[in-house]
């Protein structure tokens, strides 16, 4: 398989601290990646690696399947990408800047920047310099200077901060928008799972520099949502009536005593009366539900809390 970007044991020391350890991981083309973590776990230094930013301590960076050097050039026109707080000319209008940009970039074309701007709805500003301009403008602004280009691939440091509620459904539309129908794979990272798991395709967790676990979002709703709990002395015999008498294959045995049921065609009081039929004897049986965000915040050991 090809990836787009692939990190080989890749790890940033800071003033002796490692910052990032041994982080290797594999973005395909075609899909959005969401890189999580909380506050100081290594995303931003992770992004800046990718983009020849930092050079690694150790470890290797491929990016459209050849290798990162210092001196690496071309491969850069292929990517667009906001990493921290994007800057600008603060007394130039938005087309300035882009302009600006598309020069620096050796790519000019005046209808791409039009179109850039209309993408991220920053149309009506004229002659405004982006002094004048607010937050969720100037992350408007970052992200139409990042796509103007068409990269084919776009990474996205916390993109969300910034943006007001409207602001984030839009951005979220747009993300899923350059996915679908420019054919971009894009690396966003966020330190909240619910900003982003409504258009990740996958999932990166990166905790204290260490990359954790990767998971599709899609494994992760089927895994992670409504099951039902049943505590029991008898769980080997509970799990082999549910398997061959009721026909559940989607259920699985934690520890001695509990299982969890996690097809939803049969209800509370099927799987009671199945069970008491067949002698087994429940402690407990209830319905549950994990959140994504409870699940994200079990993954990184319950550390921070987050609004
Ligand atoms: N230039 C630097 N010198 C020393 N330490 C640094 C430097 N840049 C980052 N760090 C440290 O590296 C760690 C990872 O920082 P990084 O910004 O990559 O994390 P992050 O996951 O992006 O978090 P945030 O969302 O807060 O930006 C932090 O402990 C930070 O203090």
């Amino acid at each position: 398989m090809s990836y787009i970007v692939s990190t080989r044991h890749v790890s940033k020391i800071y003033k002796g601290k490692e910052v990032v350890s041994g982080v290797s991981m594999n973005i395909e083309r075609g899909q959005i990646y969401g890189l999580l973590g909380p506050n100081g776990a290594g995303k931003t230094t992770l992004m800046k690696m990718m983009l020849n930013l930092l050079k690694p301590t150790s470890g290797e960076i491929e990016l459209f399947g050849e290798k990162l050097m210092p001196g690496s050039v071309e491969m850069f026109k292929r990517i667009g990408s906001i990493i921290e707080y994007p800057i600008f000319y603060e007394k130039m209008t938005a087309k300035e800047n882009l302009e600006l940009h598309g020069e620096y970039m050796g790519f000019y074309n005046k209808h791409a920047i039009r179109e850039a701007l209309e993408l991220v709805q920053l149309t009506s500003i004229d002659n405004k310099a982006v002094g004048e301009f607010s937050l969720g403008m100037k992350q408007r602004l970052g992200m139409a200077r990042a796509i103007m280009t068409k990269p084919e691939l776009l990474i996205l440091d916390e993109p969300i901060n910034g943006l007001d509620p409207v602001g984030i459904k839009e951005f979220r539309n747009l993300l899923r928008m350059l996915c679908t129908e420019y054919r971009m794979t894009l690396l966003v990272s966020s330190h909240l799972l619910s900003e982003i798991e409504q258009v990740a395709d996958t999932i990166g967790i990166l905790q204290g520099g260490k990359f954790i676990r990767e998971v599709s979002m899609n494994d992760l709703r089927s895994e992670h949502t409504d099951y039902i709990e049943i505590v029991t002395p008898h769980c080997k015999q509970a799990a082999f009536i549910l398997e061959n008498q009721l026909g559940v294959s989607n259920f699985k045995i934690i520890g001695d005593s509990m299982l969890r049921v996690y097809e939803s065609r049969w209800t509370q009081q099927e799987l009671t009366k199945a069970l008491v039929l067949n002698d087994i004897e429940i402690e407990a049986l209830n319905h549950k539900h994990t959140s994504l965000e409870e699940f994200f915040m079990q993954q990184i050991g319950g550390g921070e809390k987050h609004a």
